[in-house]
C-alpha cells in the first residue's frame, strides 16, 4: 500500500501540486483523470522519484520513499514515449530491464529467458520475440514497453497516458488487455489519462485531479453518478450544467424556475445527465415528479448504439440529450423544431455556490 500525504510541488513559484493526499491499495487499478496541466505527470514523476517534492510524504508499505533515489523504489514506469532500443529484439528489450535493474538484477540466462517468455505470452507478443523494435506496430511497441516494465516485478506500475499514441480501435482493445494483464499479475496499476471514458472504463477506483488538487477519489460508478463537484461533473462529460439561484426549493434560471429534489436548499448549479433527459412534444402533460423546459432542436449525431441530440434553451444555453437505441427508436427532428425536455426531479444533481455536491438521495444510492 502506498500512502501519499500533503504532497506539494511548484515550478518557478507556480504550484503544480497542492496538498495531495492519496492511498493506493495493493492489487488495484487506479486511474488518475485530469485536464492538461492539472499535475498528473508531475504526481507520477514525484512517485517515481524523477522529481523531488517540496513538501509532503510518500510511503510504500510503511517505508518513507519521499527522497529515495528512483532506481531503489521498486516501482515501474511506462512513459508516453516508449524509449525502447530500436535495434534490439523484442526479447532483448524485455530482458534488459531485468538484467540491469539495480534492485536484485537477474543474471542467470535460463531464469531471464523463462521470465521474458512468460511476459511475452502475457502481453500477447508470442511469435514476435526475435523482431526488432523498428518492425513493430504502435500497439506492439506499447506491449513491449509494458512487458519490459512488468518483468521487473514492480510493486506498483505507473503508466503515463499509455494508450495516448494508439488509434481508437487499438485503444479499446488495449483497455481490456491492460485490465487482464494487471489482474493476472496482481500488481497495482496507477494509470494517468486525460480521457474520461478511459478513466471510467479502466479503474477499480479513479482519482480526479484539477489544478494540482485532488477533487475526488471513488469508484468510477460513484464519480459518474455522484460527482463531488461541478468541475468533476464537467470532466466526466455526461452532464448538462445550468447555473442559477435557488429559493424555497425552486431553482431559478432567468424566466424559468425548476423544482429541486426534496431537502436541497441553496443550489447554485443544477446538473442533469445527458441520458436522464426525455424529448417530449411541446404541449405534453407533465407528471408531478418531473420537471421540464421548452427547447428547440439544433442537431443530432448518430454514434452507433446511441444518438446525441442538441437543443437550445430559451436563454441560449445548449442542452444535450442521449438516447440509447437499445431502449428507444431514433427520432427525426427539423432544425428549430420546438420540443419540451423533461426529466425526473430525483435525477437532478444540485451543487452549492462553492461547486460542492449537495447531499441528496442519489448520493445514498451511489454509496
Ligand atoms: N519541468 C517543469 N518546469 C516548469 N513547469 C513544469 C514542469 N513540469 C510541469 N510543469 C508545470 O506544472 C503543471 C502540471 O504539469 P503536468 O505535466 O504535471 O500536467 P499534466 O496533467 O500531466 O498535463 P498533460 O495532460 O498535458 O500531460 C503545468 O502547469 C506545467 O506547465
Amino acid at each position: 500500500m502506498m500512502e501519499i500525504d500533503g504532497l506539494a510541488k511548484a515550478f518557478d513559484g507556480v504550484p503544480a501540486l497542492v496538498d495531495v493526499a492519496l492511498s493506493v491499495r495493493n492489487d488495484e487499478y487506479l486511474t488518475l483523470l485530469g485536464p492538461s496541466g492539472s499535475g498528473k505527470s508531475t504526481l507520477l514523476r514525484l512517485i517515481a522519484g524523477l522529481e523531488q517534492a517540496d513538501a509532503g510524504k510518500i510511503r510504500l508499505d510503511g517505508a518513507d520513499l519521499t527522497h529515495a533515489p528512483a532506481h531503489l523504489r521498486g516501482l515501474g514506469f511506462v512513459q508516453q514515449k516508449y524509449a525502447l532500443f530500436p535495434t534490439m529484439s523484442v526479447a532483448d528489450n524485455i530482458a534488459f530491464g531485468l538484467r540491469h535493474r539495480r534492485l536484485a538484477p537477474v543474471s542467470d540466462a535460463a531464469e531471464v529467458a523463462r521470465r521474458v517468455a512468460r511476459m511475452i505470452d502475457l502481453v500477447g507478443l508470442a511469435g514476435l520475440e526475435g523482431r526488432q523494435i523498428g518492425q513493430l506496430s504502435g500497439g506492439q511497441k506499447q506491449r513491449v514497453s509494458l512487458a519490459r516494465t512488468l518483468v521487473t516485478e514492480p510493486k506498483i506500475c505507473l503508466l503515463d497516458e499509455p494508450l495516448g499514441a494508439l488509434d481508437a480501435n487499438l485503444r479499446e482493445r488495449m483497455t481490456v488487455e491492460l485490465r487482464r494483464i494487471r489482474e493476472a499479475l496482481g500488481v497495482t496499476f496507477l494509470h494517468v489519462t486525460g480521457n474520461e471514458a478511459e478513466a471510467l472504463a479502466m479503474g477499480d477506483r479513479m482519482v480526479v485531479l484539477d489544478a494540482g488538487r485532488v477533487l475526488q477519489v471513488d469508484s468510477p460508478a460513484t464519480v459518474y453518478s455522484a460527482p463531488a463537484t461541478v468541475r468533476v461533473a464537467r470532466f466526466v462529460n455526461a452532464y448538462n450544467l445550468l447555473s442559477g439561484k435557488s429559493s424555497g426549493g425552486r431553482f431559478r434560471r432567468g424566466a424559468h424556475d425548476l423544482p429541486l429534489p426534496p431537502g436541497v436548499g441553496d443550489a447554485a448549479h443544477y446538473a442533469l445527465r445527458y441520458d436522464a433527459v426525455a424529448i417530449d412534444e411541446p404541449a405534453a402533460a407533465l407528471d408531478d415528479d418531473r420537471a421540464s423546459l421548452p427547447a428547440t432542436f439544433i442537431a443530432s449525431e448518430f454514434l452507433g448504439s446511441r444518438v446525441v441530440y442538441l437543443f437550445r434553451l430559451p436563454d441560449g444555453a445548449v442542452m444535450e440529450v442521449e438516447r440509447h437505441l437499445s431502449r428507444f427508436d431514433p427520432i427525426v427532428l427539423r432544425p428549430d423544431e420546438p420540443r419540451r425536455l423533461s426529466w425526473a426531479i430525483c435525477d437532478v444533481l444540485a451543487f452549492d455556490a462553492a461547486g460542492t455536491l449537495i447531499s441528496n438521495d442519489r448520493l445514498g444510492r451511489a454509496a
